[in-house]
């Protein structure tokens, strides 16, 4: 048997020759970096990689080999292309500013829109960011805010995207992609459900509860110690305490904010049900410009990868290697692929840091359907 300490002066000296020969070949990526900066060819060349790749592994010795050279070797180019963004950042070579720098928004005569009625939590999020007397009106749906800003009946659009408890809201995920439409703000507000009913209702005549399917999914545990309630979702909470003020029926009640009860006349039969005591809902402001102000240190984009092993590390390999700090990922189905995903990141960072622009540079090039949802 070989001694440990023979085996690992063998270990080290190779590894001082893997080092020595990737210090050599990082040297050639900027070779390679010049000649792509002075012809404008593309950093990421897949077919190149792939063929090398190939070339590569049939000169392993066994299956296990096999593997960890490709899994070497796909390091060694992603790094290379890093090493090249970086380069090109270097040297100035910027990707067109697709955003347009302002000041901070104007929205002195701005009109903005929310999803439901009057005293709906949009409406609270609206208010809390633009100020109680902005000029504002209401659509029934999300989709109807979107075309609201689309069609220039609006200029801004406050929607919710993601709940503490109920997890993210995914429609407006998707709404997002449909839409040409860029957040440039975010308002995060407290969420207390209450119990309403009628003036003369008590809660032991309660039979239905009207709310939001995210409102009753984050009263669940309240909803759960009344299981002979039925439960219907209706498209927002106001509109659940609009309508069992209507019907006038007894056995009715929805899931809404206090507030509710003063402006459809109803009565609180019970505060806080929800089951965090903290819930919070995260909204965002979108507009149609592709703008961003001096305060905007956030940004959210969203990108398809192709469906292989490694291809989700591969890109957000882009925040670690470029010390960047992701605050959230989220995925969405896609329509027309069954089992493929459209990942949406936040990250922390601003337009102007070389990292971000390294690191969108590497996620445009490498990443499909890449897109820029706004800098807040
Ligand atoms: O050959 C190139 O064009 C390079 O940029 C070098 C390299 C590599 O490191 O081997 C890196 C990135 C490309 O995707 C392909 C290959």
């Amino acid at each position: 048997m070989k001694d440990l300490l023979d085996i690992r002066k063998d270990i080290d000296k190779i590894d001082e020759q893997i080092v020595k020969l990737y210090e050599e070949r990082m040297k050639l990526t900027s070779d390679v970096a010049e000649y792509k900066i002075n012809t404008g060819k593309q950093v990421f060349d897949k077919e190149r990689e792939e063929s090398k790749l190939a070339t590569l592994q049939k000169k392993a010795e066994s299956d296990f080999t096999r593997h960890g050279i490709r899994e070497l070797f796909e390091q060694i180019m992603a790094m290379s292309r890093k090493k090249q963004y970086k380069l090109l950042t270097e040297h100035g070579i910027m990707p067109p500013q697709e955003f347009e720098p302002i000041h901070t928004l104007d929205y002195s005569n701005a009109r903005i829109v929310f999803q439901g009625l009057e005293g709906a939590y949009s409406q609270l999020a609206m208010e809390q960011f633009f100020g109680e007397n902005c000029n504002n009106f209401h659509v029934e749906s999300w989709k109807d805010a979107m075309e609201a800003i689309k069609n220039g009946e609006a200029d801004y659009a406050v929607l919710p995207i993601e709940n503490s408890s109920a997890g993210i809201v995914s429609e407006n995920y998707d709404l997002l992609v449909e839409y040409d439409n860029y957040i440039v703000g975010e308002q995060i507000i407290r969420i207390d459900h209450a119990l309403l009913g009628l003036e003369d209702a008590d809660e032991r005549d309660i039979r239905t509860v009207y709310s939001h399917k995210q409102s009753l999914m984050q009263c669940s545990e309240f909803l759960d110690s009344h299981a002979d309630w039925e439960k219907f979702s209706v498209s927002n909470n106001a509109v659940a305490a609009k309508k069992v003020k209507e019907d006038g029926e007894i056995s009715q009640a929805a899931i809404a904010s206090a507030k509710n009860a003063q402006i459809y006349g109803l009565k609180v039969l019970r505060n806080s049900i929800q089951n965090n005591k903290n819930n919070s809902t995260r909204f965002i402001v979108v507009t149609g410009k592709k703008v961003y102000t001096d305060q905007a240190d956030r940004i959210s984009i969203c990108f398809e990868i192709n469906h292989e092993s490694g291809a989700l590390y591969h890109a957000l390999s882009h925040f670690i290697y470029n010390g960047l700090n992701m605050t959230n990922i989220q995925s969405r189905p896609l329509q027309n692929k069954n089992w493929e995903y459209r990942f949406f990141v936040d990250f922390e960072g601003r337009f102007e840091d070389h990292a971000v622009q390294n690191a969108l540079r590497g996620l445009r090039d490498e990443t499909i359907a890449f897109r820029i949802l706004g800098t807040y």
